[in-house]
C-alpha cells in the first residue's frame, strides 16, 4: 500500500527543548489515525510538519506526489465586525462548483445556513462549516486539530458522528488530535499516543490498565475508555530538555515501514 504521507525520525527543537523527539509515522490509503498525548506533548506540533508548515530540525517529511489535505482547526473565530457568508466564506481560497459546494453542504448538514454570516453559528456549526470547507477539495486526507474541542458533549458526539459518516462514505484517510478519547475509539482504526516522542500505538480494540498510560492521562481516563493494545518499556520521567536522550522505541520501527 502506499502511504499518502509519511515523519521519517522527525524531531523538533525550540528554545532548548525538545518538542519531537525521533517521531515516524506513516498514513496509508484508508488509515484512521487518531494522535493522542498530554497538553503540550507535541500532537500540533506533529501536524503542522507532517502539513509542511513547519520545518523539523532533523528527520523529514515524504508526501506522495499531488496529496491532497483538508484541514479542520480547533476553531474558527469568527468577527462580526467582518461579516461574511457561510457560502462566501466556503469559496474564498478557490471558487467550488455549485454542484459541489451543494454536495459537501448536505454531507456535513449546513445547507440551511449556507447564506447565515458565520458569527451568527453555533460552535458546533461551525466546526461543520470548517470540515465543509474542508471537504470541497475533495481531499486524499483530512487532518484535523482537535476539531471537537470547543463543544458541548453532544456536540462532540455529533461531530464524531460526521467524521465517521464522511470516512465511511469516502475514499479518504483521517489524521487527528483528539482528547476525546472515549468518543473517537470506536471509529479510529490506530491510536499513536505522543509524548514528545510515540510512546505506543495500536488498534484500540480492548481496555486495558497500563500503567504508562496511566501515568499520562490518569487513572479515571484510563477505566473510562478502551485503550489499545500495546508495551513499552521506558518511563515518561526522563528529561525532554537533552534532545539526544537514547531512546529506544520498538514499535516506532513498525511505524516507520
Ligand atoms: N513555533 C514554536 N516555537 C517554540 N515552541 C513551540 C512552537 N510551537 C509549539 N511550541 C511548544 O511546543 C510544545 C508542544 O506544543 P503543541 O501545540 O504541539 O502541543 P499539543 O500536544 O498540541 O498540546 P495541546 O493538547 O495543549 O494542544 C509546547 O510547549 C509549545 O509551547
Amino acid at each position: 500500500m502506499t502511504d499518502l504521507l509519511s515523519a521519517r525520525h522527525v524531531s523538533v527543537y525550540r528554545d532548548g527543548k525538545t518538542i519531537l523527539e525521533d517521531v515516524s509515522l506513516s498514513i496509508g490509503e484508508k488509515d484512521f489515525i487518531t494522535i493522542i498525548g498530554p497538553n503540550g506533548a507535541g500532537k500540533s506540533m506533529l501536524l503542522k510538519c507532517m502539513m509542511g508548515l513547519f520545518d523539523p530540525s532533523e528527520g523529514r517529511i515524504e508526501r506522495r506526489a499531488n496529496l491532497k489535505i483538508g484541514y479542520v482547526p480547533q476553531r474558527l473565530v469568527a468577527d462580526h465586525t467582518v461579516p461574511i457568508r457561510v457560502r462566501r466564506f466556503l469559496s474564498l481560497r478557490k471558487k467550488a462548483a455549485k454542484d459541489d459546494l451543494q454536495h459537501v453542504a448536505a454531507e456535513t448538514g449546513i445547507t440551511e445556513f449556507l447564506d447565515k454570516p458565520l458569527h451568527v453559528l453555533s460552535g458546533g456549526e461551525l466546526q461543520r462549516v470548517l470540515l465543509a470547507r474542508a471537504l470541497l477539495d475533495n481531499p486524499d486526507l483530512l487532518v484535523l486539530d482537535e476539531p471537537a474541542q470547543n463543544l458541548d458533549v453532544t456536540g462532540q458526539l455529533a461531530f464524531y458522528k460526521l467524521i465517521e459518516k464522511i470516512y465511511a462514505e469516502r475514499d479518504v484517510s483521517i489524521l487527528m488530535v483528539s482528547h476525546d478519547l472515549h468518543l473517537v475509539m470506536s471509529s479510529t482504526r490506530e491510536v499513536v499516543c505522543l509524548y514528545h516522542h510515540i510512546c505506543c500505538h495500536g488498534e484500540p480494540h480492548m481496555v486495558t490498565r497500563d500503567p504508562e498510560f496511566i501515568s499520562l492521562f490518569g487513572d479515571d481516563m484510563a477505566r473510562l475508555m478502551a485503550v489499545y493494545n500495546h508495551s513499552h518499556n521506558h518511563d515518561h520521567t526522563h528529561d525532554h530538555a537533552h534532545p539526544h536522550a537514547d531512546h529506544t522505541h520498538d514499535q516506532m520501527e513498525e511505524l516507520d515501514g
